[in-house]
């Protein structure tokens, strides 16, 4: 059946038996091709039946469909035709989230989270404005992304459009990666837990008005009292309480139960919340029984068990939670803090080992980087660990609330630099040219594990100023030795009579020496130095440049504005003109690929230093 499923029209012709034969086949399809290709397979399989009732009662692309963060998208691909898998989240293969050049029925490409529901304001206000208000717009929102701070800015603008036919999808399976927080994760509990009583309810609505003489009677006091029961059972809805009409809690598993809601929600006319209860993984036992993730994001695994094909080795992550554990020991005062990913940024065994100093505040990382500030304020030296690429949506709090209050905050930020598989919206490629401005932040981009260990103990001495620690996503690279200390800085090559210094950030120090290898047996020699600390440079890097004809800078971050631009402008401070070539990430959003083949394209290897560095020579 699914494959003969080519656009969402093409499901108006199933019954309800062929339906769920139709939600079995997905299933299936979504269990055999990303357990082979790696994905977010949990997401995808408890969304099911809500996006096969989503393009049945709505009519895409006319109605406009936005998904949340839109790692949940895999069936909405499949439905809208897009059934080759087999490339998933590689190069030239299918993105792994909505993508406007694959299909029409796409609209929000990025993965940043808590920011479909803004997208839907403003596509209804474009509609309305334009006359088009026959067309619908849904926002598909998880319980995780709904702790997000945009989501609600969102929803406070959705309420007072009395005349804006939003339909908000809440699709609640009670998890982020973990289970979701805080209050308004509460919320939603006690709305689920009216979920029998709507149960009760449509079960008088079925049988009691047939009942004699006083069936009627006997739902109508029930419907009467619902308000009340819910009142008692679940405190009024805030969403009701907001002035959104609220439709649920429903069975997001169960396709007459979800279309009916829809079709009521469509048909509301105004803003409109429908909650739907999903199950992460539901269909496949393994991720169900996942305790940690329910198969969030899974790599490449063995759908019989569930169990990767090879071990990954140690992570920088890895690396990073280790040591946060010994840190957390020597330092009473150090404090965790995640954004909903405790286990993807390595502070699970942190949170384990001192579960009073560890905080997950959802996903809302602006409130995570100012509650930190409050955390330094009152005397503790709080560590926020976000994958490099969310840091940018508090920028203005690490700016203000951190730097300007010169606030002894530590930010770990994993999955800087190439990242691949999850496209353009993932790779953590701006921090480092983003917080060359701010004013008394430290960056340090450690090149091996050992100066993730020495650098994290470094940051956190710190007690006057913000710092940074950003390391890669996947498995950490060799131990580099340094042959010579300079200033903080880490001489890896120093040969007599250099002709090129290459200055590398983080792990490309790799590239540098093997460039300088390749160098070498042309018969020119480079010096590779490692400057630890990238914000702010140590000044004996321009001392060390003087005995030099050329200057190179490799960084696994934007060339606009990162490191190499920051050694050029010191270079230039000095009056020393030599000439220099920064390689980075060119400024472009990099499509889905994997992280060596998109390396190799821009040329961060070994070679293209190597080439860099015969120019600038030249
Ligand atoms: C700003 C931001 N922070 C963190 C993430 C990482 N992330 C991706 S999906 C996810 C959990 C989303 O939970 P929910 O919205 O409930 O969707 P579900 O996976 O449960 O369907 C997180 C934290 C993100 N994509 N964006
Ligand atoms: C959708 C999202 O933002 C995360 O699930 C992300 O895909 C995880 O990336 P990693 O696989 O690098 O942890
Ligand atoms: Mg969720």
């Amino acid at each position: 059946m699914l494959d003969t499923v080519h656009g969402p029209r093409d499901l108006d012709r199933f019954n309800r038996a062929q339906l769920d034969r139709l939600a079995g086949e997905i299933r299936e399809f979504l269990i055999e091709n990303v357990t082979r290709t790696g994905g977010h397979l949990g997401p995808n399989l408890g969304v099911v039946e809500l996006t096969i009732a989503l393009h049945r009662v709505f009519d895409s692309p006319r109605d406009t469909i936005v998904f949340d963060t839109g790692h949940q998208s895999y069936v909405h691909k499949l439905l809208t035709g897009r059934h080759d898998f087999a490339m998933l989240r590689q190069e030239g293969g299918l993105s792994g989230y909505p993508n406007r050049r694959e299909s029409e029925h796409d609209v929000v490409e990025n993965s940043h989270a808590s920011t479909a529901l803004s997208y839907a304001d403003g596509i209804a206000k474009a509609y309305q404005v334009r006359g088009q208000s026959d067309r619908r717009v849904v926002g598909v929102i998880g319980d995780g992304a709904l702790t997000g701070g945009m989501a609600w800015e969102a929803l406070n603008n959705l309420a007072c459009a009395k005349d804006r036919p939003v339909v908000i999808v809440v699709n609640d399976n009670e998890r982020s990666y973990s289970p979701t927080i805080g209050g308004l994760a509460d919320h939603l509990a006690t709305l689920r837990m009216t979920q029998g009583y709507e149960k009760f309810l449509s079960w008088g609505k079925r049988t009691l008005p047939k009942a004699p003489v006083f069936g009627g009677a006997i739902y109508e006091t029930l419907h009467g009292m619902k308000k009340g029961i819910k009142d008692i059972v679940a405190p009024q809805g805030m969403f009701e309480d907001l002035g959104l009409k609220y439709i649920g809690p429903i069975d997001g598993h169960d396709l007459d139960e979800i279309e009916s809601a829809l079709r009521r929600a469509k048909g509301f006319g105004g803003p409109v919340i429908v909650h739907c209860i999903t199950r992460k993984g539901e269909g496949y036992r393994l991720a169900r029984e996942n305790d940690q993730d329910q198969f969030h994001q899974v790599g490449v695994i063995n759908p019989e068990t569930g169990l990767p094909y090879q071990a990954q080795g140690t992570t920088w992550t890895d690396v990073f939670a280790d040591e946060m554990v010994k840190i957390g020991n020597d330092r009473p005062d150090v404090v965790g803090i995640t954004a909903a990913m405790l286990h993807s940024v390595g502070l699970h065994k942190f949170g384990k080992a001192y579960p009073d100093r560890i905080y997950d505040v959802g996903i809302a990382e602006q409130h995570a980087v100012t509650s930190a500030a409050g955390l330094a304020f009152g005397g503790l030296h709080p560590v926020v660990a976000v994958y490099a690429t969310f840091l940018n949506r508090a920028f203005d709090q690490v700016l203000m609330d951190c730097a300007l209050h010169r606030a002894g905050v530590t930010f770990v930020l994993d999955r800087a630099g190439v990242t691949g598989d999850d496209g353009a919206s993932h790779n953590g490629m701006w921090d480092m040219s983003i917080l060359q401005v701010v004013p008394g932040l430290r960056i340090a981009a450690p090149r091996d594990p050992g100066q993730v260990r020495t650098q994290l103990r470094e940051a956190v001495e710190v007690s006057d100023a913000p710092t940074v620690l950003r390391f890669s996503k996947g498995a950490a690279g060799p131990e580099i030795e340094a042959v010579d200390r300079l200033g903080v800085m880490d001489l890896l090559r120093a040969p007599e009579n250099p002709d090129v210094l290459i200055v590398t950030a983080g792990p490309m120090a790799a590239q540098g020496l093997a460039a300088a290898e390749i160098l070498a047996a042309e018969g020119v020699e480079a010096s590779v130095v490692d400057p630890r600390w990238v914000k702010p440079l140590d000044p004996a890097l321009v001392e060390l440049a003087r005995g030099h004809r050329a200057v190179v800078t490799v960084e696994d971050n934007s060339r606009v504005g990162g490191v190499g631009a920051a050694v050029t402008q010191a270079l230039q401070d000095a009056g020393l003109a030599l000439p220099v070539r920064v390689l980075g990430i060119p400024q472009q959003f990099l499509n889905h690929a994997k992280r060596p083949v998109i390396l190799e394209r821009i040329g961060l290897t070994a070679e293209g230093v190597a080439a860099a560095s015969r120019a600038a020579l030249s």
